[in-house]
């Protein structure tokens, strides 16, 4: 018998399994890349980084969140025999004002969290199936939902509301953050590797398919650039990031947009996709010839260093930046062009420690480190902690 928690991220491009043993020594990790596209690639490698070897399937046995699941966990039977999930733990993006810890999720609890689903179309519809799915695959077992928003709850006010009437403030219309599973885990890395550090004024900008960045002042979200919903602050694969509220009103108003349409618009039309027409991934616009490609980049790294300025002020300065995210951990062209006009504050990279993805690639005063998160093993302890109060 081996007795694992199991752990589920779905991301808004991505989704990720991993399996842990109950003292968190990683067994196996799961990656699908590009879910839902026809270009889906799924790979499951060892605690050593080796490729399981996959199952003979049709192709489209890994294009949906559910049927990777039912893949993962097969291959997972299929090299630890004897299996038994005790645990699983499951990012789930919006926990609304009341969450700000992780807990063990009741039916009462699932109605609440869909009612945040408009708040994040993109990833709690999602999040929540995969609870779904894993209540019907293993009955019984505890389901922990660890929260993207809960590492920000404890913003100041100012960086917590909007100037709308008060009213809205009550109801909850607050400026949650997310990635909040990320920035936690960084925030250890550094307090463990880097207490000095750890104690100042970080920036850390996790860059992946949804993008944001967060002031860490001593261990603490002070201010992100994410909001209300997932959509604000650096633009993303498909989402416009920050955009004048003026510009809603005209599509509603003089092109006829009703909400769906405008959802769909700035959630799934707009960012790297929209601005370029060419793709939202990354790795494309890099490879792409097309100028739009070249500006959609340009807007994105552009934007990364105007809320570095605005989060640098929030703290009163900034002692470290730390990259992270698919974007962050392996796209050197980014962090070069995000940082080459930086210097004013203090902020400077060596070429060829970037081009390599060192940990450590800044030479001026302000540390820059590349820093792979991890939000699996994040949800992992969440979840053993869990399960250790319903033992005792
Ligand atoms: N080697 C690479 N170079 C540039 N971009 C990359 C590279 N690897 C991954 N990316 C980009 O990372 C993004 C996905 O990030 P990830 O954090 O995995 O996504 P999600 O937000 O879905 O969790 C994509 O835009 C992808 O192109
Ligand atoms: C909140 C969010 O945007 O998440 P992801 O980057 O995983 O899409
Ligand atoms: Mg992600």
């Amino acid at each position: 018998m081996t007795r694992a928690i199991l752990t589920l991220n779905s991301g808004s491009s991505s989704l990720k399994l991993g399996l842990f043993t109950e003292d968190l020594g990683t067994m196996a990790m799961c990656h699908v890349d590009r879910i839902g596209r026809r270009e889906a690639a799924m790979k499951i490698r060892d605690a050593e980084g080796r490729d399981l070897p996959m199952p003979d399937h049709a192709p489209n046995a890994f294009r949906t969140n559910a049927a990777a699941l039912r893949t993962a966990l097969e291959v997972f039977r299929a090299d630890f025999p004897g299996l038994e999930v005790v645990a699983i733990g499951h990012r789930v993006v919006h926990g609304g004002i009341k969450h700000n810890h992780p807990v063990r999720l009741t039916e009462e609890m699932m109605k609440d969290l869909a009612r945040l689903a408009p708040f994040a179309p993109l990833h709690q519809p999602h999040n929540l199936a995969g609870v779904r799915a894993a209540v019907d695959t293993f009955p019984g077992v505890p389901n922990i939902a660890c929260f993207d928003t809960a590492f920000h709850r404890g913003h100041p006010f100012v960086n917590d509301t909007f100037a709308l009437p008060r009213r809205y403030y009550e109801k909850g219309v607050r400026r949650y953050g997310f990635h909040g599973l990320s920035y936690d885990y960084i925030s250890g890395e550094l307090a463990r590797t880097e207490p000095a550090l750890a104690a100042g004024r970080v920036v850390v900008a996790h860059l992946g398919s949804g993008a944001s960045m967060c002031a860490i002042r001593n261990g603490q979200s002070i201010d992100s650039t994410m909001g209300f919903s997932a959509l604000d602050g650096l633009p993303m694969g498909t989402r416009t990031g920050q955009l004048d509220p003026g510009v809603l009103l005209y599509l509603m108003d003089e092109e006829g947009l009703d909400s769906h349409q405008i959802s769909d618009l700035v959630y799934k039309e707009s960012g790297l996709l929209g601005m370029s027409g060419v793709s939202n991934d990354m790795r494309t616009l890099e490879g792409s010839t097309d100028p739009h490609a070249e500006e959609a980049i340009d807007y994105f790294t552009f934007r990364i260093r105007r809320e570095l300025g605005a989060l640098a002020a929030a703290m009163g300065g900034i002692d470290g930046l730390v990259f992270c995210g698919g974007i962050g951990e392996n796209s050197a062209n980014v962090r070069a062009r995000v940082c080459e006009e930086l210097g004013w504050l203090g902020i400077a990279i060596d070429g060829a420690k970037n081009t390599t993805h060192a940990r450590e690639i800044g030479t001026g005063p302000v540390r820059v480190l590349v820093i792979p998160t991890n939000e699996e093993i994040v949800i992992a302890r969440a979840a053993a902690a869990v399960l250790e109060t319903l033992a005792a």
